[in-house]
């Protein structure tokens, strides 16, 4: 099965676009490259909670961000870098203002910031008509950050290298209660942690389908933040608890959303929680139409 490519066939700009956000359900690293990034197999579940992006058209030859986020100046905002990425690959010289409704938080583990990237990529290939490929906004996007291609493939997927060599995956649709622990995760730090399991043998995809789902970060981060390890206990009462990612955030998984909100309900008043559905399609792509590579 190959990933979906996406074509804007109309003017679609002042549109809200969501940006969403992914848990991994395994995360296993198996090596590091000579550049220190850590070769990983994990598994990347799409879900329905997003970001929102508006895109409105300059006619002068600037990126403009309306909505700074505290702590990031505009111009490392993963948006506009995205951006400009697309102008100087493409030598375009057209202008746009970006807004960004942000909802998810950020160094949460659920790649908040590398889907706004993308969305920035996906939607402005088409708004701009510049005509890149999907693989080509991928390879853009991969300078962005690890997270970002399968935010442009738009598909839930099994990854390997640093997690740009995706194969899409069809996952049951289920539920998830995801809580957000009171800190954020610094995703270098971790990569960066003497203590962190670098020797994890590879498995196959049928070895998470029938169950294999650690994560290696999960002893370094539950030593080092200690509002994750208490996370991870308080979902433990209910069901498996995990960590996305390098954290911050942890979720359990259900099969259904009364199950879900049962736990749900439970949490909320102590912690900051969410109620996401699994996706399979990113609802970026759903708003699109599309074809097959
Ligand atoms: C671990 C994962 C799993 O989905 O997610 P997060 O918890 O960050 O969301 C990702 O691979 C993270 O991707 P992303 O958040 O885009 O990371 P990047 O900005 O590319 O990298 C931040 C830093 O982490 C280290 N890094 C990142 C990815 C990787 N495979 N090996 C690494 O060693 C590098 O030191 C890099 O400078
Ligand atoms: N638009 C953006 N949204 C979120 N984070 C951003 C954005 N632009 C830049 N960043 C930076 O990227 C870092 C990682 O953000 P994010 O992708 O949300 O977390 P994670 O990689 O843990 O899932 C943030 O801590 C922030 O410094």
């Amino acid at each position: 099965m190959g990933f979906v490519v996406t074509r804007i066939q109309e003017n679609r700009w002042g549109e809200r676009w969501p940006a969403p956000a992914k848990l991994n359900l395994m995360l296993r690293i198996t090596g590091r490259r000579p550049d220190g990034y850590h070769l990983l197999q994990t598994v990347f579940q799409l879900i329905d909670l997003c970001d929102w992006l508006t895109f409105h058209p300059l006619d002068e030859d600037v990126v403009e961000l309306v909505t700074e986020i505290p702590g990031v100046a505009a111009q490392d905002d993963l948006t506009v870098r995205a951006a400009l990425l697309l102008k100087h690959h493409t030598g375009c010289k057209f202008g746009v203002r970006i807004q960004v409704d942000k909802l998810l938080p950020m160094g949460g583990g659920l790649g908040g910031g590398s889907s706004d990237a993308a969305t920035t990529l996906v939607v402005l290939n088409a708004l701009w008509g510049l005509n890149l490929s999907t693989e080509t906004l991928m390879c853009l996007g991969l300078r962005l950050g690890a997270d970002v291609p399968v935010f442009v493939a738009g598909h839930s997927a099994w990854g390997e290298g640093v997690g740009d060599v995706l194969t899409p995956m069809t996952l049951p649709e289920s539920w998830f209660v995801v809580i957000k622990p009171d800190c954020h995760v610094n995703t270098k730090e971790i990569f960066l942690a003497d203590r962190l399991t670098r020797d994890s043998k590879s498995i196959r995809m049928s070895d998470f389908i029938a169950g294999d789902s650690v994560n290696d970060c999960l002893t370094v981060v539950r030593e080092l933040y200690l509002p994750v390890a208490n996370a991870l206990d308080a979902l433990s009462g209910y069901a498996e608890s995990q960590l996305t990612g390098t954290g911050a955030c942890v979720f359990a998984r259900f099969e259904s959303r009364f199950s879900a909100e049962k736990v749900y309900s439970a949490l909320k008043g102590d912690w900051s929680v969410y109620l996401a559905k699994g996706v399979n399609k990113s609802p970026l792509h759903e708003m699109f139409g599309h074809g097959s590579v």
